[in-house]
């Protein structure tokens, strides 16, 4: 039985539920006497407990998704109290610390598991005990692989380190429902269990009550600024999100930073999604070695070695890494640093990217080439990837555009006079979000000119200089806005810091699309290019019999939005970044496009006028509405037919991003409902 806190104002109330529980349970101490004396009945005591369970377990679920598990007394969890940040300024420290010793432990943070199978362990493990049964042993949490292990999760704890105040906290609280005490008896306590502060810091807890054995979650806490939410359950369900999240208003959001939430809530999750987001991202900076994330995959039947840290549920310690080893722990994130400065590694540096032997030979070199050093992911990075099609610009098309002879920088529209500015106002992504639909919606607004060309400066091109981006540039009159567009922006690790540095003040749209969607999407466009390439079925799995998602394939990996994001809010306020419903972009483009011209403080210029649905196309097409000059639509590669993909692959797929677009939900305050899209299907 979780126990609860034994002092402060509220501390009667059990520390490891969420909030809604927690009022809902607020005579729990009332109800624990109650049951002593034989006023309550044991079912209505098993089932408020049973019910509390249930709720925390889709966390640990959750977190056994992002391999949270690391192994060794405190694991991640343990180290973060060791480095109680209470500063911002800290949390680096903390940050660099703790995800050291995580990867040390050999978590390999995106192999994530998605069969339905997986960490279902403790979901099944129901109540048993009754009346004349005085205790019984915790359950572990999870199956599979991790069966028969408690497994750390956000908010369990269950790897604290020995003495640690947190320890005995979860007593068992999230794995099993308490037995039922005998009558009269004490109530029932996991052995070496102690009264105290529970061990489990779920969601919703309000500060006062976190702030007592629940300095872990402070550093994090303390580093979002406020500012970042984080889904206590990433795998919650979206009536929980509103109320749970209160994530930042939007008009007609429910659940908006105007509804009421205890700011606790907020507080804690911002916990969880930092450690999630930040164990990730060192997960996937961290391997241009042979590190376990890194690791070739490797299919079933293959003799290619496997770290065993990327099974599920496994906590296999990896090759001890130092954090300032880690590529991106080194350089100081200094907004200061200006474009090409020591620290500021150029893109064009990254190592050539080899085939790091996969299992389809050259098209899974292809598919899995390894990262840059320092880069999160670039979606163009491989050799294949850089694909020069329709969302690309070619080396050519950027060198006529960055001559100095070069008229508008490939926009066709852009007038010979002016002068060629920076942007004030950059589209970063995401690849198959319908980025090149919305630039070429915005540009028929009299006074922005934007580059019809992808420069891709803050990623591949940064050495060349900001001379070379300007020149790059259309010319442009004053009051006029510079645009461009480069959706592989939003996954380059350095480009925030790049962008920043370039004008803190870079308004930046992302368009954001059902990441299963984008994913296919995504694939569709590179089998285009490359016919021979193995099916999406086999590309997106590591283990298709483990459910292993091969979170290493850019085309996954692109739509854990709530991972590119944590680094661009590093950078950037939330509220200089607008995202735009790729979705909504084809049905209500009119709707996206005044969202996008309220953001840029332009007039609303660009009206469902300027929008015609081509039912051949299938799409809406621009056409002026000034003029009888026929529709334009985008090109043949955009609105591609995708491949029938296996449905079953595609559900592994949505409960693998569900975690992640909560969190994403959350963090922008804004609901996608790409859960609902799919539920309806
Ligand atoms: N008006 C209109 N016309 C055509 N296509 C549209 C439109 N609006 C959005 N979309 C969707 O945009 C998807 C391509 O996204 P991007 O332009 O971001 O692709 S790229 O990254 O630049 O390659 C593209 O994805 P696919 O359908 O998979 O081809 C479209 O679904």
């Amino acid at each position: 039985m979780p126990r609860h806190k034994k002092s402060g104002k509220e501390g009667k109330s059990l520390a490891w539920l969420r909030w809604d529980l927690l009022v809902k349970l607020k005579g729990r101490k009332e109800m624990d006497r109650q049951w002593r004396q034989r006023q309550v009945s044991w079912e209505k005591y098993r089932d408020t407990i049973r019910l509390c369970r249930d709720r925390v377990l889709t966390r640990v679920d959750a977190a056994r998704r992002v391999g949270l598990g690391a192994d060794g007394a405190g694991g991640v969890w343990g180290c973060w109290r060791l480095f109680p940040a209470k500063r911002v300024g800290q949390r680096d420290r903390g940050s660099a610390a703790c995800l050291g010793w995580g990867l040390r432990a050999g978590g390999s943070g995106l192999e994530a598991r998605s069969s339905p199978a997986a960490g279902r362990g403790a979901d099944r493990a129901l109540p048993r005990a009754g009346p004349g049964r005085a205790r019984r042993a915790p359950r572990a949490l999870g199956g599979g692989a991790g069966a028969g292990r408690a497994l750390p999760a956000p908010g369990t704890r269950s790897r604290l380190p020995p003495g640690s105040k947190f320890r005995g906290r979860n007593s068992g609280g999230n794995s099993a429902e308490p037995a039922a005490p005998e009558r009269g008896s004490a109530e029932p306590r996991r052995p070496g269990a102690r009264r105290g502060p529970a061990a489990t810091v779920p969601c919703g807890l309000p500060p006062h009550r976190r702030r007592r054995g629940g300095r872990a979650a402070a550093p994090h806490a303390a580093g979002a600024a406020g500012r970042r939410l984080t889904p206590c359950a990433p795998g919650a369900r979206g009536e929980e999100r509103g109320a749970a999240m209160s994530p930042p208003a939007q008009p007609g959001v429910p659940g908006g930073r105007g509804s009421k939430g205890p700011p606790a809530r907020k507080l804690l999750c911002m916990c969880s999604l930092s450690l999630c987001l930040t164990y990730l991202c060192y997960s996937l900076m961290g391997g241009t070695g042979p590190a376990a994330l890194r690791s070739p995959a490797v299919l079933p039947g293959t003799a290619a070695p496997r770290s065993p840290a990327a099974l599920p549920g496994t906590a296999a310690p990896g090759a001890p890494r130092s954090p300032a080893a880690l590529p991106g722990t080194a350089a100081p994130r200094s907004p200061a640093n200006p474009p090409g400065s020591p620290g500021d590694p150029a893109p064009s540096a990254a190592p050539p990217r080899a085939s790091n032997g996969s299992r389809e030979g050259a098209a899974g070199a292809w598919l899995r080439t390894p990262l840059a050093p320092g880069e999160v992911i670039t979606a163009q990075s491989g050799a294949f990837e850089r694909d020069p099609q329709e969302s690309s610009t070619t080396d050519e098309e950027l060198s006529r555009a960055g001559s100095p002879s070069s008229r508008g920088g490939g926009s066709s529209t852009t007038p010979d006079y002016g002068e060629k500015r920076l942007p004030q106002a950059l589209i970063i992504g995401v690849k198959k979000g319908g980025t090149r639909a919305l630039l070429e919606a915005i540009r028929a607004h009299p006074d922005v000119r934007a580059v019809g060309t992808e420069p891709h400066f803050f990623d591949r091109n940064y050495e060349k200089g900001l001379e070379w981006y300007r020149n790059v540039m259309p010319k442009t009159l004053d009051g006029q806005i510079t645009m461009e567009k480069t959706p592989s922006y939003f996954v380059t690790n350095e480009a925030p810091r790049r962008i920043h540095s370039m004008a803190k003040d870079t308004k930046l749209i992302v368009v954001v699309r059902n990441p299963v969607t984008r994913a296919i999407s995504d694939y569709t466009q590179t089998l285009s290019k490359k016919p021979e390439i193995p099916t999406f079925e086999v590309l997106a799995f590591k283990n298709r019999t483990l459910g292993l998602i091969d979170a290493s394939w850019s085309a996954i990996r692109i739509g854990i939005y709530a991972l590119h994001l944590e680094n661009w809010l590093q950078y950037f306020p939330l509220s200089q970044i607008l995202f735009v419903s790729g979705e909504r972009l084809i049905t209500d483009p009119a709707g996206e496009m005044a969202k996008v011209q309220d953001f840029l403080g332009l007039k609303r210029i660009v009206t469902e006028k300027h929008f015609y649905f081509n039912k051949t196309k299938g799409f809406p097409c621009l056409k002026k509405p000034e003029d009888s000059s026929a529709p334009r639509c985008l090109g043949k590669s955009k609105g591609r037919t995708h491949p029938k993909i296996d449905p079953d692959v595609i559900h592994r797929l949505r409960k693998f991003y569900k975690p992640f677009n909560v969190m994403f939900y959350q963090m922008t305050g804004q609901d996608f409902q790409w859960e609902q899209e799919e539920s309806d299907k």
